[in-house]
């Protein structure tokens, strides 16, 4: 069976849909007049794994925001996973939503659900035969490598733990495309890397379309230049200093664009503010 077939059976409802997974044209938001965004335009495509950086406060939560329809823009179009979503009805983009996972900053775990229940969730909501979400649950925990912690409570876990239950969450429904809001943020270097590896394996394990939110230019780089090898089950430098070609970067300052391209146009740019803030 070739990978592609392996990979379609794998996902549970895998939709197809044409051109690319998120796409912005001239999109503007202002809060009390500070306006966050400024006409901002990019499409990251089926596939891809884009990275979005900038200072802070230079409206990368925002637009995550604004890809999961949790914002609405005041003006120009975005579509999400071949749907318009700019004025979709709230009923629609909670079907939409089914197929978009997200880890939000801080993991935003249900304190008061066993783990269980927190990666259960949207299952409970779609009314999932209790075996079949069970099943389901073990399965996403298995895959960030935390079985065990299944009838513990957030309290009881770590940070990276806690991280770790909010990407099993985001996987239950085998979604198309993975939002990731900071999920290295306010973890140690050790576990920032761990955390990176599971976001890797999803790259390359399941291929899963993704936009990641990062502080960290150590995360970013670690990504784009390693792969996830299977049989050792971990991460493995690229050879010969190569990158991942499906990913890329998308840096915002200011609400605006800064640059939009691959590892090695980012790394060869000759941009001053690009430099110093790789610097
Ligand atoms: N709901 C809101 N109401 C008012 N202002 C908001 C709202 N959401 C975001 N902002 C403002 O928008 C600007 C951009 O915020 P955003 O969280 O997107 O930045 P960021 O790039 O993600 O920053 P950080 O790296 O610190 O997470 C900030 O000035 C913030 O105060």
């Amino acid at each position: 069976m070739s990978t592609a077939e392996s990979k379609t059976e794998n996902k549970a409802e895998k939709v197809e849909y044409e051109g690319p997974a998120i796409s912005f044209e001239d999109v503007s938001i202002s809060f009390e007049g500070n306006e966050v965004l400024k006409n901002v335009s990019f499409a990251i495509e089926q596939g891809e794994t884009r990275l979005l950086l900038g200072p802070a406060g230079g409206g990368k939560s925002v637009l995550m925001k604004l890809c999961d329809g949790l914002l609405q823009p005041d003006s120009g179009t975005i579509r999400v996973l071949g749907h318009e979503i700019t004025g979709m009805k709230e009923r629609e983009m909670f079907a939409l939503r089914h197929r978009i996972g997200m880890v939000f900053q801080e993991s935003a775990l249900f304190d008061s659900m066993s783990v269980e229940d927190n990666v259960a969730y949207l299952l409970h909501e779609d009314k999932v035969p209790a075996e079949e979400a069970h099943k389901r649950v073990e399965e996403a925990l298995r895959f960030v490598e935390l079985e065990k912690a299944i009838d513990k409570f957030p309290a009881e876990l770590s940070g990276g733990m806690r991280r770790r239950v909010s990407i099993a969450r985001a996987i239950i429904t085998e979604p198309d495309l993975i939002l990731y809001d900071s999920p290295t943020g306010g973890l140690d270097p050790i576990t920032s890397t761990t955390i990176m590896e599971l976001v890797m394996k999803r790259r390359d394990v399941s291929h899963t379309t993704s936009l990641i939110i990062t502080h960290r230019l150590q995360d970013a780089f670690y990504l784009a230049t390693n792969h996830y090898n299977v049989e050792k089950n971990g991460a493995e430098k690229i050879p010969a200093n190569g990158i991942d070609e499906k990913t890329k970067f998308l840096m915002l300052n200011d609400g605006k664009i800064v640059f939009d391209g691959t590892t090695l146009e980012l790394t060869h740019s000759d941009d001053p503010w690009l430099k110093e803030y790789l610097a």
